[in-house]
């Protein structure tokens, strides 16, 4: 059983991703990691971001049993994450690992931008979970508080419009809902609600 859950950045679907696994017993991938050490490794070899070549070079290098550094989580990587997940040979590179990742035996579920749409076309259940951008910058600001990276809220806001942008724009696997997922909207959910929801979707659609 495969679930794939996209949306924007700081809509919650890691959260709810984490969740949704922890309670039905399969493993899960926040697949945004993956983009993330990517440009983490970039930049420690000081290499540009920009560079297209460079960049497949780091994917194809990818040690993905890093993926627990707490580095990833910061407002840089995420940003660096989204320059360099534009590039085709990039996400061509990651496809191979997220698929097999999701087709271990009892399925996965799995989080990003693209994997209703592109890495598991065929999941059992797709969401799609958005929330305003307002409140996605409440939540990421609040977040980043908690980690020891203050920020004010007009620059998180900036930052998750032009990231938003970054990913719906480009023409390689772009963020868009796919047309057989369901939209969760947690606007006006906390945590737990989006997370009572998210359960009566799987329920009301998949046998567990
Ligand atoms: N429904 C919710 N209401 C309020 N806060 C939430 C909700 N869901 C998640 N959060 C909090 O919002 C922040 C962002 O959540 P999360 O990391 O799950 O988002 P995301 O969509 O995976 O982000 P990104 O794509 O940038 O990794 C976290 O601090 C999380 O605890
Ligand atoms: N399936 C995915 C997942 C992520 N990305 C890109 O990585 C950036 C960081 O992702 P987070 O979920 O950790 O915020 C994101 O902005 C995307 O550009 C992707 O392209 N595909």
């Amino acid at each position: 059983m495969v679930i794939a859950i996209d949306g924007p950045a700081a809509s919650g679907k890691g959260t709810l991703a984490r969740r949704l696994a922890r309670h039905l017993g399969r493993p899960h991938l926040d697949t945004g990691l993956l983009y993330r050490a990517v440009a983490r490794d970039m930049l420690d070899r000081e290499e540009p971001l920009s560079d297209a070549a460079l960049a497949a070079r780091a994917a194809a290098a990818l040690d993905t049993a890093r993926l627990d550094d707490p580095r990833l989580r910061s407002r840089e990587m995420g940003e660096a994450a989204s320059i360099v997940s534009t590039f085709a040979a990039v996400r061509e590179t990651l496809l191979g690992f997220q698929r097999r990742f999701a087709r271990q035996e009892g399925g996965a579920v799995l989080d990003g931008r693209d994997i209703g749409t592109v890495v598991c076309p065929d999941a059992d259940l797709k969401l799609y979970v958005t929330a305003s951008p307002e409140e996605r910058a409440r939540r990421r600001q609040r977040e980043l508080a908690q980690t020891g990276e203050p920020s004010d809220f007009e620059t998180v806001l900036a930052d998750i419009r032009r990231r938003d942008a970054r990913d719906q724009g480009r023409p390689n696997a772009p963020l868009r809902m796919a047309e057989d997922a369901v939209l969760l909207d947690t606007t006006a959910l906390d945590a737990d609600a989006a997370f009572a929801e998210a359960l009566r979707i799987v329920r009301t659609r998949l046998d567990v």
